[in-house]
């Protein structure tokens, strides 16, 4: 790098951070920013007397937004110096080995959000500071107040400072975005901006709605009396603070990696994004000796997880009609690699979040995949439009059967029951593991079979014959024999998978099976009283039922003619703690999971398979894994088998 285009890259990262710092509102990736700084500081390594006397290398974060008063530290805030392999870890050890050889490591998870000092004096939380530049920050103690995992009272009445990051749920991260769209407000890229921007607010209402969750993961001014950074954070969340899952000692490289591995599998299991976990020198008197750079702790460091988010361009958009007609945009990306997939492609809900977004053809974006949740583009970086931006342009007519397309609303939906995609895609959904588990019935099987005109709709799967499927390619005997025979198998399923299957806008797996407990094999005659009687089903659910039924009774009655379907009519159950609560069971237990799930269902409980904010239970047996942590984390109710026995 020449000095002259140090310059130049030096006044470009100040923009790309007062962007993301002031604004929250980045003009890059996360990974573009420190490419391009980790560039810069090499050549002020190599270049002391050029150096920008800005540099982002040599500073703390940011500026401070308008409108909010300034207010300062009562000692410094800090950044981290990142490690992003195991020789820079390596190296970052040697480093610290300086003053001492025989070095205790304590490991956080590095939740990503804003940074934020708590001051609390006599027990009270006096005010609440932003980072800033690590000297000075914005007062946002009222909108502070607003955050309920943050105590406003605590029993150390010694002047302390508390510290730790506000982040914000993934699902609420989701919601805010979409909200966003709707009042047409520019979305956050990720949610760590979210959570910064939704502190950062002047009217502390707004902050309120936000659902903000604070994290503590350490101090700064203190008279507390600790050798031990790991005691010191006991004592911290004995006061009120909730306590941070997987916390860690360990004393070598091999044991941090193996913590690195083991966090990294469970980021996704985590409701707030896990950006890397936090290596910190135990021993306090060790942390002292080895002071503190211009920007960061000599005794700590960020070992940073693959990056999630990435900056691609948009190459096309292509349309799918689903199985109840909707058409929905997809995003064609330029392929790009993120957390070990490469990604080709990501969601966009409808045409208006194209508008709202103001996404166009050849745009670059940023382009955020966390876990399993599928891809989405999350800002269009409009500052970097060359020209050769093109617009995206509403159809009119269905990409599949060119009949005319009814607009409503945000939704575009082709009318056509004929549709080849609708007809296509409610097999293939019939047929899936979650509704009637044909085997060997996967989409393209599905497309070839309603190609070749073997088949129009569910129902002509069970007349199909050896004969029909003989000449088709790459079906042979074997294969011929094995999809006959999973068809067969699919008969006398339980009605409330058949029902599912139906694929009746809004009936999902646990409204089907409400309807079917109660009402069997009447279900085709039922009316909206009896429909909106059941706890769960309101208005729009038993509407779109009858509606489906108006139409279809004929199909579903010989259907059921065809497939006999399982009956289970249940009484309802008596109250017990568990009725109408939502429940999750985990781990190894003294009957077979199946058998404990249906004792619950007959207590008139959901059991579902995943721990979420809406879950009420947990009951775990042994070798209960993430679920666990996650139920901890999310303050779920715990029990043991016994414990749920007791509570009967
Ligand atoms: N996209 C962009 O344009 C842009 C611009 C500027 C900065 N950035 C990004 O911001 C990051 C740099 O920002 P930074 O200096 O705030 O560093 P950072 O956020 O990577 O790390 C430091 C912060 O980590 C937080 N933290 C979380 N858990 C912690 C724990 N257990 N112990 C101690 N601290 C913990 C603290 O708030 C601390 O201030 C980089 O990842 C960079 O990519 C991006
Ligand atoms: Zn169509």
């Amino acid at each position: 790098m020449t000095n002259f285009e140090y310059e130049k890259n030096i006044e470009k990262l100040i923009i790309w951070a007062k962007a993301y710092y002031v604004y929250d509102e980045p003009l890059a990736s996360d990974e573009e920013y420190d490419k391009l700084a980790r560039e810069c500081l090499e050549f002020e390594k190599n270049n002391p007397n050029l150096a920008h006397p800005n540099s982002p290398n040599k500073r703390v974060g940011g500026y401070i937004l308008e409108g909010f008063s300034k207010a300062s530290h009562l000692s410094r805030m800090w950044s981290q110096e990142d490690v992003f392999n195991t020789k820079e870890l390596e190296d970052w050890i040697k480093r610290a080995s300086k003053v001492e050889n025989n070095l205790e490591f304590f490991i956080q998870p590095k939740f990503d959000g804003a940074s934020l000092n708590l001051i609390y004096e006599n027990g009270l939380l006096k005010q609440a500071i932003t980072r800033g530049d690590g000297t000075v920050g914005e007062d946002v103690t009222n909108n502070v107040f607003t955050i309920q995992s943050i105590p406003l009272k605590i029993s150390e009445k010694s002047l302390i400072e508390i510290r730790g990051e506000v982040v914000i749920r993934k699902n609420d991260f989701e919601a805010i975005n979409q909200e966003r769209l709707k009042n047409n407000e520019p979305t956050f890229a990720n949610p760590r901006n979210a959570a910064a921007g939704s502190l950062r607010q002047l009217d502390p209402k707004i902050t309120a709605k936000r659902k903000l969750y604070f994290t503590a993961w350490g101090v700064g001014q203190n008279n507390l009396n600790f050798e031990k950074t790991s005691e010191l954070m006991e004592y911290i969340f004995s006061l009120g603070f909730e306590k941070t899952p997987m916390q860690e000692l360990c004393k070598d490289v091999s044991e941090i990696e193996t913590i690195y591995k083991k966090m990294v599998e469970k980021r996704d299991d985590f409701s707030m994004i896990l950006d890397g976990m936090v290596v910190k020198i135990n021993d306090i008197n060790t942390q002292n000796s080895l002071g503190y750079t211009q920007k960061f702790p000599r005794w700590s460091c960020a070992y940073k997880f693959p990056a999630i988010e990435k900056t691609t361009q948009l190459k096309d958009i292509i349309l799918q009609v689903g199985r109840t007609g909707v058409v929905t945009p997809v995003a064609i990306v330029k392929p790009v690699e993120i957390d070990g997939a490469i990604v080709e492609r990501a969601t966009l809900h409808n045409f208006d979040e194209i508008e709202r977004l103001n996404l166009k053809i050849n745009d670059e974006i940023i382009i955020i995949r966390s876990g399993d949740v599928i891809p989405k583009i999350t800002k269009v970086l409009k500052d970097r439009r060359d020209g050769s931006q093109k617009e995206i342009i509403k159809p009119t007519l269905c990409p599949d059967c060119k009949s005319e397309l009814l607009i409503e609303e945000i939704i575009i939906k082709c009318q056509n029951l004929d549709c080849p995609s609708r007809v296509v895609n409610s097999i293939i959904y019939f047929a899936s593991k979650n509704c009637l588990n044909i085997d060997g019935l996967g989409d393209k099987i599905v497309e070839l079979l309603v190609k070749e005109k073997k088949i129009y709709d569910i129902l002509d799967l069970y007349s199909l014959k050896y004969e029909d499927l003989e000449n088709l390619e790459g079906f042979k005997e074997k294969k011929i024999n094995n999809l006959l025979n999973a068809i067969e198998n699919s008969k006398n399923s339980d009605l409330y998978r058949v029902i599912t299957a139906l694929g009746i806008e809004h009936i999902g797996e646990v409204a089907s099976k409400a309807i079917c407990n109660k009402f069997g094999l009447n279900l085709v005659d039922i009316t909206f009283e009896d429909l909106t009687s059941i706890d769960g089903i309101g208005e729009q659910m038993a509407n779109s039922f009858l509606e489906f039924m108006r139409v279809n009774k004929n199909i579903v009655l010989k259907l059921f003619d065809i497939l006999s379907p399982k009956v289970t009519i249940k009484e309802e159950a008596k109250d017990n703690p568990f009725k109408n609560k939502t429940v999750v069971v985990t781990g190894t237990m003294s009957k077979s999971r199946d058998e404990i799930k249906l004792f619950l269902e007959n207590l008139g409980a959901k059991v579902n398979s995943s721990v979420s904010k809406k879950t009420d239970f947990l009951i775990y047996g042994e070798d209960a894994g993430s679920k666990y942590d996650k139920a901890l984390e999310l303050g779920v109710a715990i029990l043991t088998e016994d414990e749920m026995h007791s509570k009967l």
